[in-house]
């Protein structure tokens, strides 16, 4: 019998907020190849990526029951076993991670067993940066793993940092994984062919830096940093959202990591798109609700020392 060509997967991996969707948008937009299944792991009970991938005709498989590199990694071995045995053969596999994984244990999924070694073959390990942020997250383990595993470091948001930032950012980066290709982005704008088919992966020069790679090693996330999800049918009041987050934003902008959601606003026919990274926060007007969609605002935090508490009191005031 004769052997199938292994399945190339881009693992897409960077802390939170930094641009993996926005990237993963502009690739499905782009790539070439016709086939090409979509494994999104989010952190937390919710699917509000999955909902902020602009539909395409590839196939989504979401993993929302926890974190790809722990619990999860089973659900993930199933999923590819799967999409070997599908008739029509799938010529990609694009997994983004949650921002809290570490890319260490995906990438092992991919070289422990056999079958899955011979199936699969990873093109590259793309890690984003979130160029604005990265010093504050520094201090948390996940995004020094993150830049440390890259064979692509895809640099993002150059928009919002000065000349002299970037060189200091440049040699630091240069520090903490000097093999890496470096991409410099704007909304993760480049160039689809700067990101597959290149075939970076090298395991080698991975052992180098954890030479524990390919050993069972289990990963334990700082338990400071929670999500919780809200979720409503009744409509919410766009002045009242405006006004809590802004709150929110000032006394508690470093510590919320991520917040993100899809809104059911009184005010409008259309969805509201809400997207936050710390301080920054934005909501832009979705496609028009369907008749066949719940009408529904599904809302999600992550940060560091997050009071459950106060975000539902005041998720309950934005009622309209
Ligand atoms: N100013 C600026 N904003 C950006 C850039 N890239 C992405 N964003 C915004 O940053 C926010 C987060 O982007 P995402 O692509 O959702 O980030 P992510 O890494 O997928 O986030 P998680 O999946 O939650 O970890 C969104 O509001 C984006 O519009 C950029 O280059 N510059």
């Amino acid at each position: 019998m004769t052997q199938k060509p292994a399945i190339p997967v881009t693992i897409l991996t960077g802390f939170l907020g930094a641009g993996k969707t926005t990237l993963l948008n502009h690739m499905l937009k782009d790539i070439p190849e016709k086939n090409i299944a979509v494994i999104i792991n989010e952190f937390g009970d919710t699917s509000i990526d999955s909902l902020l991938v602009v539909p395409t005709r590839e196939e989504i498989i979401e993993i929302n029951s926890g974190c790809i590199c722990c619990n999860v990694r089973g659900d993930l071995l199933k999923i590819l076993n799967n999409l070997t045995e599908k008739e029509e053969k799938i010529n990609r596999i694009v997994i983004e991670t949650t921002g809290l994984a570490n890319p260490a244990p995906v990438i092992q999924t991919f070289l422990m067993d056999e079958k899955t070694a011979n199936s699969f073959e990873i093109d590259s390990v793309i890690t984003l940066v979130d160029a604005n942020y990265i010093w504050q997250h520094l201090q948390a383990e996940e995004p020094q793993q993150q830049i440390a595993f890259a064979d692509i470091l895809l640099v993002n948001k150059m928009d919002l940092i000065t000349k002299d930032e970037k060189t200091a950012l440049e040699q630091q980066l240069l520090k903490m994984n000097p093999h890496a290709q470096r991409i410099y982005t704007s909304f993760a704008n480049v160039a689809i062919q700067d990101l597959i088919g290149k075939k970076t992966f090298d395991l080698a020069n991975l052992l180098k830096i954890d030479a524990n790679l390919l050993l069972d090693i289990h990963h334990h996330h700082d338990n400071q940093v929670s999500s919780f999800v809200f979720r409503d049918e009744r409509p919410l009041d766009i002045a009242k959202v405006n006004k809590w987050f802004a709150y929110l934003v000032q006394f508690n902008g470093e510590n919320l990591y991520r917040y993100k959601g899809v809104l059911h606003i009184k005010q409008s026919e259309k969805r509201v798109v809400f997207q936050g990274v710390h301080m920054l926060f934005a909501g832009t007007e979705g496609h028009v609700w369907e008749d066949h969609e719940k009408r529904e605002s599904e809302l999600v935090f992550i940060g560091k020392q997050l009071n459950y508490q106060e975000l539902a009191r005041g998720f309950q005031y934005c009622l309209a």
